[in-house]
């Protein structure tokens, strides 16, 4: 656009010659601008002053099309006059309707001539005003003597030219003739199409008059150099008209510089663009605050998240909420200090999901040395993690059967071998050898022995704890990592599961059953060895003695440990047929009341005679049946057994205050062992009023609010309860009041060495204490002698059981205590 202001005078001038010629022409008559300064320009004020249409620079090429063009003095376009003959005025229109029609056209034209050639004529008015003004504003023109234009020109790397107005090259420096491989004379006076190919020549015509036409300057486009001696290089002309103090043109001035280097970059630039755009990888630019202002590449395919939907944005946006602070910090830090981080991160996509990728984050630095963008350049690494995983799944774990292999194991014995140091307590293993399993792959196939180790994997798995591991770490060689072992008990009790899983044949196809059994080694943390190693070399010994002494059997490392643990198996074994076999009876021992010496009730204490075994204390059995699930079938057999007892009393005349029944905590958590009581009452026949139960006091604490609620029931149904072992637990005094118990049963413990033991006299004392003010009973066990019972007594203990006064006895013994009743 020509930068020289016109003032409103000369609009409103030509708004004038406007009107004039469409009230002529009865047509709208409209004076389109293209190339003035937009200073003053009508468009500013167009409602005064009408038909001017100021048109985009993009229009110039269709404006050289009408036929009434206006221009500058210098011949560059100023805009046209259109004219509307088809307008609505059509009907009054002389130039349609006159019957002189030709003579009215022709009159016209020189109207729009005259009129044009006026606004040309201000045009130059306008132009010779503005450099005069120009002139005075930048002062006298310095000339120096010894610098004419050519040798200015030839100190300048550029191809610097002038051409005429016919297109003669007038003036050019060196870089044209070295450029051009031409001396001057062959240049000057020449035409583009007598120096150049026909092609290049009118490209170059073409360019000078759109330069004219625009009467600014412009630049044409690029192109090779051509000096023969230097390599491939860019050129880029600015063509400008060369313009006379009065405003005509004189000819245009070319300058064309070398763009090689900024070509360089630019190609390098859009290079990267496409890589970026092509590349798998999502490509993420944030400016120094962290504001996303770019993505690329594979970036909406990785997050989900359109360009539009992130530009502006924060990259907290894509949070997982997987990492802490730390880790952020670590980045930042990074990014700081080494202008680069480069790791794993979890983020979110748009549909939330959280993945992994592979991320690299750079600084780009500017001139300043500051921090202008961070590069953010990252791939989805879902794939390449999936398939880690299940690298490192086969590397720890046995393809047929899925189980962990010899390297997991280790690691998770050393692993647990820490964790047991750290609590000083025990681990096993327990290492497991199918007896005689060649026999099975060279009798059925190599198949068919897979198919029954995967079946006894199953089975193993179904026996094993919790809490245990079970792994293959050879042919028919498993081992199982017993990672808590509080006693030589639990880990025979272990043992015999295990064993079950060969209690059933097994099958291959529907061929003949197959009867397998397994010899097993164990070895203990730490008394068998301190590390994985030596735990599964001994556990492998321990197991071939174990197949020496006949297979189908197990032993202990520590040769002691098989005894003892064959011992448990076989009391267990017994135990299971106790009472089927009626091996089972039970004792009484009276309770008295320390005032008056009167029995107040029995308690009823298990007794196991086994034929081989012998007498087994319930201190010894009471805990296994407890571990192998047999008490509340033993527990209910007591209860029946006891409650008959006391009917036959009954029936016999006899009064006896109370049988008290000992229950275990897992009898009381079964949610039907309130009913199971109301059954056996009705069952026998026996008043509530003459059953007591004792619980202990660990279990009560255990879960309060259960057993308040069961508790609560048997009480309401008459039964007396106590609270067994007293002193032995951790009672909370809270609950304590809210239980709806009856008695406390001082445990013997503490009744031992009374009155002597100071320690036991204060908690015996104390236990009492707490038992009136709580409105509680308390009854003391485990009375031997005077002494102690003179000191409970005193103290204010209601009741007393001991051997002092009787030993737990058949009830045939007991009749001494029992009272011949008058009315019950
Ligand atoms: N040293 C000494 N001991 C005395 C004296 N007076 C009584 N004893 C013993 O003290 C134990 C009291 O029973 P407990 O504390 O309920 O302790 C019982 C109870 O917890 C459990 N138990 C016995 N029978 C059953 C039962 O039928 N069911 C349940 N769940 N547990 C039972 O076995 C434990 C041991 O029972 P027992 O061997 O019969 O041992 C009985 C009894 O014989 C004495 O003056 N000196």
């Amino acid at each position: 656009m020509i930068d020289i202001p016109i003032s409103l005078k000369y609009w409103q001038n030509w708004q004038n010659s406007v009107d004039l010629l469409s009230s002529y022409a009865q047509c709208d008559v409209v004076l389109r601008v293209i190339n003035a300064s937009e200073q003053y320009c009508p468009q500013l004020s167009s409602a005064s002053l009408g038909n001017h249409q100021v048109l985009d620079e993009n229009c110039i090429s269709d404006l050289a099309n009408y036929s009434h063009i206006i221009k500058w003095p210098s011949r560059a376009l100023f805009g046209c006059l259109s004219l509307c003959i088809e307008s609505e005025k059509t009907e009054m229109n002389p130039l349609k309707n006159s019957e002189n029609r030709d003579v009215e056209l022709v009159k016209f034209e020189s109207l729009i001539t005259l009129c044009i050639k006026n606004i040309e004529l201000e045009l130059s008015e306008i132009y010779r005003e503005h450099q005069q003004k120009n002139k005075l504003e930048r002062g006298p023109i310095t000339s120096l003597e010894n610098v004419n234009l050519q040798l200015f020109i030839d100190s300048l790397k550029e191809h610097i030219w002038i051409k005429d107005t016919s297109g003669r090259y007038m003036v050019c420096n060196q870089s044209v003739e070295r450029a051009w491989g031409k001396t001057r004379e062959e240049i000057i006076s020449k035409t583009d199409e007598e120096l150049f190919i026909a092609d290049l020549a009118s490209e170059f015509i073409q360019a000078d008059f759109d330069a004219v036409d625009k009467g600014i300057q412009i630049v044409t486009g690029e192109c090779k150099g051509q000096d023969e001696d230097v390599d491939k290089y860019w050129l880029e002309t600015s063509k400008v008209p060369l313009v006379a103090e009065g405003g005509e043109l004189l000819g245009v001035i070319g300058v064309s510089r070398n763009i090689s280097q900024h070509k360089a970059v630019q190609e390098e630039l859009e290079l990267t663009g496409r890589v970026f755009e092509n590349s798998v990888e999502g490509v993420m630019i944030t400016d120094r605050k962290g504001e996303i202002i770019e993505t690329y590449g594979a970036f909406s395919e990785i997050t989900g998240y359109s360009k539009e939907e992130v530009v502006g944005k924060n990259p907290r946006m894509f949070s997982s909420g997987r990492h802490d602070n730390a880790f952020f910090a670590e980045l930042w830090s990074g990014l700081i200090h080494k202008g680069k981080w480069h790791g794993e991160i979890w983020n979110r996509r748009k549909n939330g999901a959280v993945f992994p990728q592979m991320l690299t984050v750079s600084s780009v630095f500017g001139e300043d040395g500051e921090v202008r963008y961070f590069v953010a350049v990252f791939a989805d690494i879902t794939l390449q993690k999936r398939s880690e995983a299940e690298l490192a799944h086969q590397a720890y774990h046995d393809p047929l059967t899925k189980l962990p292999n010899r390297m997991a194991l280790i690691s998770l014995i050393e692993q647990d071998i820490r964790h047991a140091e750290v609590q000083q307590g025990q681990l096993a293993t327990v290492f497991i050898d199918v007896d005689l399993f060649k026999h099975i792959n060279d009798s059925f196939g190599h198949l068919a022995g897979d198919k029954i180790l995967v079946e006894l994997a199953g089975r193993l798995t179904r026996q094993k704890g919790s809490e245990d591991t079970l792994a293959r770490i050879g042919g028919d060689e498993f081992v199982v990592l017993l990672p808590q072992v509080e006693g030589n008990e639990e880990l025979t009790l272990a043992l015999s599961k295990l064993r079950k899983a060969f209690e059933q044949p097994f099958f291959i196809d529907d061929k003949e059953p197959i009867r397998l059994t397994a010899s097993m080694g164990v070895s203990v943390y730490p008394h068998d060895g301190k590390d994985s190693y030596t735990l599964l070399r001994n556990a492998d010994s321990a197991k071939h003695r174990a197949k020496q002494d006949g297979r189908n059997s197990y032993a202990f490392y520590t040769e002691s440990l098989t005894k003892e643990s064959i011992e448990h198996l076989k009391l267990q074994s017994a135990l299971h047929d106790a009472l089927d076999k009626q091996n089972f009876h039970l004792v009484y021992q009276p309770k008295l009341d320390f005032v008056t010496m009167q029995t107040t009730g029995f308690e009823a204490l298990l007794r196991w005679c086994d034929p081989v075994l012998g007498n087994v204390s319930p201190d010894k059995f009471i805990p296994i049946a407890e571990k192998i699930g047999l008490i509340n079938e033993i527990g209910s057999w007591v209860l029946k057994e006891a409650c008959q007892q006391g009917v036959k009393w009954i029936s016999q005349g006899k009064t006896f205050g109370r049988i008290a029944v000992n229950v275990a905590g897992q009898q009381l958590q079964r949610t039907s062992f309130v009913d199971e009581v109301k059954l056996v009452l009705e069952e026998t026949g026996l008043p509530a009023s003459a059953l007591e139960l004792e619980v202990t006091e660990s279990f009560m604490m255990s879960d309060p609010e259960v057993v308040i609620r069961d508790l609560q029931r048997l009480g309401e149904m008459g039964i007396e309860l106590s609270i067994d072992d007293f002193g032995t637990g951790y009672s909370s005094l809270s609950y304590l009041k809210k239980l709806p118990i009856h008695k406390l049963k001082l445990d013997q413990s503490f009744v031992k060495d009374l009155p002597l033991d100071l320690n036991n006299s204060a908690i015996a004392k104390a236990v009492i204490a707490l038992g009136q003010a709580l409105n509680l009973k308390v009854i003391a066990e485990g009375v031997e002698n005077e002494a102690q019972a003179a000191f409970l007594r005193d103290n204010g203990c209601h009741e007393a059981q001991g051997y002092l006064y009787s030993k737990p006895m058949l009830p045939e013994a007991l009749n001494d205590f029992l009272i011949d009743r008058v009315h019950y």
